[in-house]
């Protein structure tokens, strides 16, 4: 991300702060990174009547409304409503899609996220953020005014403070610096022309084809994307099948919708090398073979951005990310520290939005004197591709090595009301993993036209333990597409009944014969 932030008048102003910059503050609670983290974090905080500063190099915001989840899903939905119409005028099409983007992400325009803050109480100061833990308790942030980042410059921008430092005192730290992309060791890929999925979702050149290293949520969304309007995409991914942290049945409705919107796709290969050559970037794999596109487009995983404390012995997980307990208080050597917290993509445990959300508001509750530990259980984990996939809880194998014996029932069918109206014949897979002893739901997916939304159900009853049993009595509107979720719960029950020894019910069957009237 370069975009470096303009001052706005809901901010500190620099000039009038220079002089008492030379004289710490002290202030309740500072957030360093003004991402989805912070945005429910610090309004909840002030509201309290604490003293808030939130610091942002860039945007306010972070990376959800401007580069990844909302410019994202525009793009997603101009292209599924392109391949709808059935128009092969893509030039057109590609327009539209880019107005849409600017729509949905205000041009690039955070003041209003600003105005927001002001209006909640929260001061915001723009600028690089280094922090420093004093041993008692508490600490400083120094603020580079107008850098962006660790190594940048003082911007020559209208902030006539840039590149002044200003310290600030906290009582209390919430590292909320989210993560940035990271390139998979590949020899000679930093020759080659490439994009990160900052670019791909700011830029408005649509390349005649394209490389996409990775089959994760950003390479299956984006592959989409660019396939819905004319891009000859590949997609290579390095295990066996896309999603592949989701149960199998995932990955393979994905990969089926993807080839139907023409991505070719590759799974189970490994990109060795890259150069220059063929449509401009030969990109040549472990197999033997070898594909070209205009560029690449890196989807292989982001890493959680420490820059600002890496030097306070802080403990950091296998994956890089701060170690975190229950209550997302930061641990060092092993125990927690009541002043400092990290929420969102910086402690790598539910890297979406929603998942910053609910750690920010359980962070939010413990600052206002109710400190509660994080429940994770039922977090979900959606992909919005056309169909989209909504997955929650865990998997078999996560349900195994934490001790349950499982059974896992799988339905893929498209025979339902609703797709008999609307006339869908792709994927509608929902696959549940159950405690094979209590009937209780430990995971679930869905994937399915709109599974995002009604594969809610699976979130709730994951989260609250309920049972098979109760799932397979629950009664869905005709024709809703959540008339999907019936035929695997009827079938996870009767898996449960028969090991108790108990005869299975006679099953209904989701689709009702009335939607094949004429
Ligand atoms: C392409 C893409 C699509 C996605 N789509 C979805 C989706 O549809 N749904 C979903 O739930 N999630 C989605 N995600 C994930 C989601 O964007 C992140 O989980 C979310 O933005 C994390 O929020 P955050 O507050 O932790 O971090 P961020 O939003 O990254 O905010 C962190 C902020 O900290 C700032 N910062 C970092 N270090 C410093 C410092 N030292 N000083 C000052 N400021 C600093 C950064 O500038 C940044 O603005 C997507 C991600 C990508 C890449
Ligand atoms: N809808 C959403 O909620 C949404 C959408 C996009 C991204 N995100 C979040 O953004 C983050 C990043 O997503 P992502 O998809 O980049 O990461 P990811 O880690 O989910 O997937 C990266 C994929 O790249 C593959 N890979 C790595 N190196 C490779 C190589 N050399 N060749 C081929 N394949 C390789 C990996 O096997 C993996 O499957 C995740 O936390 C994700 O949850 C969320």
């Amino acid at each position: 991300m370069t975009t470096t932030a303009q001052p706005t008048t809901a901010e500190t102003s620099p000039a009038a702060d220079r002089a008492s910059s030379r004289v710490p503050r002290t202030v309740d609670v500072v957030v360093v990174g003004g991402g989805s983290a912070a945005e429910t974090a610090g309004p909840r905080a002030a509201a309290a009547g604490l003293s808030v500063v939130v610091v942002e190099a860039s945007l306010v915001g972070g990376e959800c409304p401007f580069w990844a989840c909302v410019p994202s899903k525009a793009m997603l939905l101009a292209g599924h409503a392109h391949r709808a119409g059935g128009s092969t005028d893509h030039d057109a099409a590609w327009s539209w899609a880019l107005q849409r983007r600017r729509e949905a992400t205000a041009g690039l325009d955070d003041s209003g996220k600003v105005r927001g803050l002001a209006d909640a109480g929260v001061e915001l100061v723009r600028g690089w953020a280094e922090v420093e833990r004093s041993p008692g308790g508490g600490g400083l942030v120094r603020v580079r005014r107008g850098a962006s980042g660790p190594d940048d410059g003082p911007d020559d921008g209208p902030d006539d403070g840039a590149g002044e430092v200003e310290e600030i005192g906290w009582r209390t730290l919430v590292v909320a610096t989210g993560s940035t992309p990271s390139a998979p060791p590949v020899d000679g890929l930093e020759d080659v022309p490439t994009w990160t999925s900052d670019e791909a979702l700011t830029s408005d050149h649509r390349p005649a084809s394209l490389v996409v290293l990775g089959g994760g949520a950003v390479g299956c969304e984006l592959s989409q994307v660019y396939a819905s309007f004319g891009v000859r995409t590949t997609l290579v991914e390095t295990t066996p099948r896309l999603l592949a942290s989701e149960q199998p049945s995932v990955g393979e409705a994905v990969e089926q919708a993807l080839a139907g919107s023409g991505v070719d796709v590759r799974t189970g290969v490994t990109a060795s090398r890259a150069r220059t050559g063929g449509d401009g970037v030969v990109l040549e794999l472990d197999d033997g073979s070898e594909v070209t596109g205009e560029r690449v487009l890196l989807a292989s995983g982001r890493r959680p951005r420490l820059e600002c404390v890496q030097t306070q012995g802080l403990d950091v997980t296998d994956a890089g990310a701060l170690a975190v307990d229950d209550r997302y208080r930061v641990l060092a050597d092993g125990q927690p520290l009541d002043d400092v917290y990290a929420v969102g993509d910086v402690n790598g445990r539910a890297p979406y939005t929603h998942g910053a959300n609910y750690q920010a508001r359980v962070v939010a509750d413990a600052l206002t004197g109710h400190p509660r530990a994080g429940d994770e259980t039922g977090m979900p984990r959606a992909v919005y591709t056309e169909p989209s996939v909504l997955a929650t809880g865990l998997t078999a194998e996560g349900a195994r090595d934490a001790g349950h014996e499982v059974v896992v029932a799988v339905q893929a069918s498209h025979d339902t009301g609703r797709a008999h109206v609307e006339r869908y014949d792709g994927p509608g897979t929902v696959e549940l993993v159950v405690d094979a002893g209590t009937g209780v739901l430990l995971g679930a997916s869905a994937v399915g036209p709109e599974a995002d939304s009604w594969g809610g159900e699976l979130v709730l009853a994951v989260r609250a333990r309920l049972t098979v049993e109760l799932l397979a009595e629950v009664v869905h509107p005709f024709p809703a597409w959540g008339e999907l979720l019936l035929p695997a719960a009827e079938s996870a029950r009767d898996q449960v009944r028969e090991r108790r020894g108990e005869l299975p019910r006679p099953t209904q069957g989701a689709a009702e014969p009335a939607h094949a009237a004429g």
